[in-house]
């Protein structure tokens, strides 16, 4: 039998409330990832993606030394089945957080992401001080039959606020849920060798 979202739901929360964060294999079933991976190069193809910037609003800049990924917003209206029923799971996954933990988070905002070959995104933290609304990233891979050997693993950080120590090296299969505390975990994305697809997101607060 397969886990129940609400499962799937409360591994998410307990990782974050333990350690801040959390990396969950199959949080989607194998079609739905499939059908996500088929949305987003059918919008790739059809040029949908820009360049991803660093920094936000007028600060926005295109860095090509810090990260060469192509990002192509979520937007709200004009969705696939496929992003509207993942857009389902996170709100079911956002209530489930706000429950726990107390983190008054109160909308989602996200982007399809694509790391042609030789794409990375260097060292970073997501919440700082022009995106304090950032609390928690949210990113799902959509690769089928990733391999080490692709390279563009994630390496997440594990200790609050370093990034000179232990880290994890998460591969980024299809299916595959890693959410962390945007403020707390640096992280980057080593070299990809292979396309490599993701949704990644925020959770945020209001205001700030
Ligand atoms: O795709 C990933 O593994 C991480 C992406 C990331 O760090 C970001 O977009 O801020
Ligand atoms: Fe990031």
């Amino acid at each position: 039998m397969s886990t129940s979202h609400f499962d799937l739901s409360s591994v998410v929360v307990e990782g974050l409330r333990e350690k801040g964060w959390v990396c969950v294999p199959d949080f989607l079933e194998h079609f739905e990832g499939v059908q996500l991976a088929e949305d987003g190069m059918a919008a790739w193809e059809d040029g949908d993606f820009r360049k991803a910037g660093v920094g936000r609003g007028a600060a926005k800049v295109i860095r090509e030394d810090i990260r060469r990924d192509h990002v192509r917003w979520l937007e709200p209206g004009s969705m696939s089945a496929a992003e509207s029923r993942y857009m389902e799971r996170l709100e079911e996954l956002r209530r489930a957080i706000n429950q726990q933990l107390f983190l008054g988070l109160f909308d989602f905002e996200g982007h399809f992401a694509v790391y042609q070959p030789g794409a990375f995104y260097k060292p970073h933290l997501d919440r700082h001080r022009e995106t304090m609304d950032r609390v928690v990233t949210v990113i799902l891979y959509l690769n089928d039959g990733w391999m080490p050997e692709h390279g563009g693993q994630l390496k997440l950080w594990t200790t609050p606020g370093d990034k000179l120590g232990e880290a994890e090296i998460l591969d980024p299969q299809l299916g595959t849920l890693v959410a962390f505390l945007a403020g707390d975990h640096w992280h980057e994305v080593l070299p990809a060798h292979e396309t490599r697809m993701s949704i990644t997101g925020w959770f945020r607060v209001r205001g700030s």
